[in-house]
């Protein structure tokens, strides 16, 4: 699913009500129609429920959505914050159908904000996406009382007050919604950690705003949804005559004294994701473990006993992962300097291999194209040498540092960014809380290893495993909890 700007998302709705039979009033009562049957599925007519509306065309759906539940016999109040003299026009043709139906209560100064009692519920349509200023005045304090409640919150399209594009000032005041049910698509906003509060859980319900439209814009920003990743075709089919050497070889490097784990649990993935053969280079002391803890895969000790120094051979492998669990002792530093320049074959870095990049960024330049970089946010800040402002900026930094060194960069986290060479992005849609515990980002570069070694190219290899790792973790947590999810849960689920 493409991820589009404000602006783009308005000329949508203008190229919708031009090109198809629908007027932007119908349009509205859609969008509005939609919102109301999220919230018809969630909560029934024994709540209030108070909906606070502006004067645009965000104010226009709380009128509907109002009108709306009105209709079903929900116990709702309307409020609408007079912050302009006058409203957009479907604002004021809802606010006309509304008069015969219920009293419309008007804040035109901060003593007609009313309480919010705890168990009702606030759906804030002040403003959407067409948010031009930071809130201020009265409209603010309605704001901050509403956060102020222990009312449920539902934003409708965005919280009021959150910009979808730009980063908000950190004295910005902003409705803190429980739920944000959006319009069509998600805002970029909405995949960014410093937005989280103002955002909750978010859902986009659909609105048949047009496809051609979708389909002919341009733009950076992707969201991997369940039918984006289906569109690869990655198949799980396997040909009857198939044998071991149908689905390649991967090597994996890794683990040093301590953190053998961190390999195993990285060979353990890239096994489960479908290669035909997997040789693991640990130093001598992991060679007992990997063996006992995972048969299905071949040995390759490095002569040292604590950490990895012996450049294989890496002639015969489809593909290779280096770094989880490998330390950086100065003989690992050199092993990385001499493997680079002969790497040939699709390879993906992680964890410690990315601190000796960081650390010796000449090395950086030794990147074969498309290799894939998997790091967590401290781990991109090493790799960048200096911190981003706000989330925005990182992301903007991601998509530089991807097209300056031509690899793939995934940057892990909730809705992980994954950056392709060419500059866009693709925030991925599965995962959970549960999955921040060691051996996650491991178990990850198993998984894009294993792809690769099946001749997945590495654009795709990268977005769907990430894609497959956050959808295992999902279905891990469903049967652990969050917190009590482990890495090896994640692997015990993977399957696709
Ligand atoms: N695809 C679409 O674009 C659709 C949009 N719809 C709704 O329309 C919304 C966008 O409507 P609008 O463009 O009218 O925008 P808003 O409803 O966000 O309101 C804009 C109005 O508020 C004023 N304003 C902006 N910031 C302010 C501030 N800080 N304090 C006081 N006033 C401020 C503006 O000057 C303008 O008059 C969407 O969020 C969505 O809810 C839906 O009705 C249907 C489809
Ligand atoms: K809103």
């Amino acid at each position: 699913m493409k991820l589009f700007t404000v602006p783009q998302i308005r000329a949508w709705d203008a190229y919708t009500i031009a090109h198809e039979p629908i007027s932007s009033l119908q349009l509205m009562e859609r969008a509005s129609t939609a919102f109301v049957k999220w919230f018809c599925e969630r909560f029934d007519d024994r709540c209030t429920i108070n909906v606070v509306c502006g004067m645009g065309n965000n104010g226009g759906d709380g009128l509907v959505i109002g009108r709306l539940l009105l209709q079903k016999c929900y116990n709702v109040h309307i409020f609408v914050v007079k912050h302009s003299a006058g409203g957009s026009a479907d604002f004021e043709a809802n606010l006309a159908r509304l008069h015969p139906m219920t009293t419309v209560h008007w804040i035109t100064e901060s003593t007609d904000i009313p309480h919010f009692a705890q168990q009702s519920l606030v759906i804030d349509a002040l403003l959407g996406s067409g948010l031009s200023r930071p809130t201020q005045g009265f409209l603010a304090e309605v704001i901050q009382k509403i956060n102020d409640s222990s009312a449920t919150i539902i934003a409708v399209d965005i919280a009021s007050g959150l910009l979808a594009d730009t980063p908000n000032a950190l004295s910005d005041i902003i409705i803190k919604p429980d739920y944000t049910v959006s319009f069509q698509c998600p805002k970029l906003a909405f995949v960014q950690p410093q937005s989280a509060e103002y955002v909750g859980e978010w859902q986009v319900v659909d609105i048949g705003l047009s496809a051609a439209y979708a389909e002919a814009t341009a733009t950076p920003y992707f969201f991997s949804t369940a039918s984006f990743i289906n569109d690869f075709k990655i198949s799980n089919r396997r040909k009857k005559y198939a044998h071991k050497g149908s689905f390649g070889h991967a090597l994996l490097i890794g683990g040093s004294y301590g953190k053998i784990g961190a390999i195993v649990l990285s060979s353990k993935a890239c096994l489960r994701s479908g290669v035909g053969l997997l040789t693991v280079q640990t130093p001598r002391c992991g060679y007992d473990i990997l063996q006992t803890s995972l048969p299905e895969a071949m040995a390759l000790p490095d002569w040292h006993w604590m950490v990895n120094t012996t450049v294989p051979n890496i002639d015969g492998y489809s593909a290779v992962g280096i770094g989880p669990g490998l330390g950086k002792d100065p003989l690992t530093l050199q092993l990385l300097r001499e493997l680079l320049p002969k790497l040939t074959q699709p390879t993906v870095f992680d964890a410690d291999a990315l601190n000796l990049l960081s650390e010796h960024r000449e090395l950086l330049t030794l990147l074969p194209p498309n290799s894939i970089l998997t790091p967590h946010p401290k781990e991109f800040q090493r790799l960048l040498g200096r911190p981003w402002q706000d989330d925005f900026d990182k992301l903007s930094l991601l998509q530089t540092f991807a097209q300056q060194h031509q690899v793939i960069v995934c940057l892990k986290g909730a809705h992980t960014a994954v950056a392709l060479p060419n500059g866009t992005l693709y925030f991925n849609s599965t995962g959970n809380p549960g999955m921040a515990t060691g051996g996650s980002g491991d178990v990850l570069t198993g998984i894009i290893t294993g792809l690769l070694t099946q001749g997945i190219p590495p654009h795709q290899a990268a977005i769907f495993g990430v894609y497959q790792h956050g959808a295992a973790g999902d279905r891990a947590a469903q049967k652990c909890t969050q917190p009590g999810l482990i890495a090896s849960d994640i692997i015990n689920e993977m399957g696709w």
